[in-house]
């Protein structure tokens, strides 16, 4: 794991756009298809603003939310709505997007259509993930009922998760599909979020999530 820490937010947001449209551009000049995986939460909109204008050939992108809280897309609260609003625009309109949701269904039953439409997007060409300051990464939170099939070793591509400390139940990639990404990026903002990624390398993946996929891990860090 390596650590940049910018003079602000708005270097950061620029940089690691133009990092994460570097990425996708190499492996598209070697592959047919690229794939990325970004959070929802309050930190990436500045960087999708950034990103969605990279000039590259987003026909050949899929975008995947790292997680999804299991509300229909026109939730304000829906990670599906907000990827399709802030990156999903500009050039990057032309990126496909594979959305978790679907209405009607309990999360358990569509893991296996997710995980189908998944398939081809795998594994994860670029990773951006945020962080809460429980040291939460996607929606695998310590404890919670569905976590420990997140991050175990043999998780299928997705879970379930029902965090007591969230308003909906999610639907999160698992530490194997996040910590097999080619190239991945951890975004955080904050004194706070910097002192719970120092206090989870010294904790297991079980009481800090996030310690399962600094493998090869950038973190992206502002004020
Ligand atoms: O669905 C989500 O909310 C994200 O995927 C989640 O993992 C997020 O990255 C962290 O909770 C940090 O959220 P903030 O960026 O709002 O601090």
């Amino acid at each position: 794991m390596n650590i940049i820490d910018y003079a602000d937010r708005d270097m950061l947001a620029i940089h690691l756009a133009q990092l994460i449209a570097g990425q996708l551009e190499t492996v598209l000049f070697n592959h047919e298809h690229a794939s990325l995986a970004v959070p929802g939460g309050t930190t990436p909109g500045p960087i999708f603003d950034a990103l969605c204008a990279a000039t590259l050939d987003w026909s050949r992108v899929c975008v995947i939310p790292t997680d999804e809280r299991w509300v229909p897309e026109d939730d304000a609260r829906s990670n599906a709505r907000l990827i399709r609003s802030r990156l999903l625009t500009s050039r990057a309109a032309k990126a496909t997007l594979v959305p978790f949701h679907r209405g009607g269904v309990e999360p358990e039953a569509a893991l296996a259509d997710i995980a189908e439409r998944l398939a081809p997007c795998l594994p994860l060409s670029v990773l951006l993930l945020g962080m809460g300051e429980d040291m939460h990464t996607a929606s695998i939170f310590a404890g919670a009922p569905g976590s420990a099939e997140a991050l175990a070793a043999d998780a299928g591509p997705v879970a379930v998760v029902r965090p007591e400390t969230q308003p909906e139940t999610r639907v999160t990639l698992t530490a194997p599909v996040l910590d097999g990404a080619l190239s991945k990026h951890l975004v955080i903002f904050g004194a706070s979020k910097r002192a719970a990624l120092e206090r989870a390398l010294t904790l297991p993946p079980e009481d800090a999530p996030v310690q399962a996929v600094l493998t090869d891990m950038t973190v992206h860090w502002a004020e």
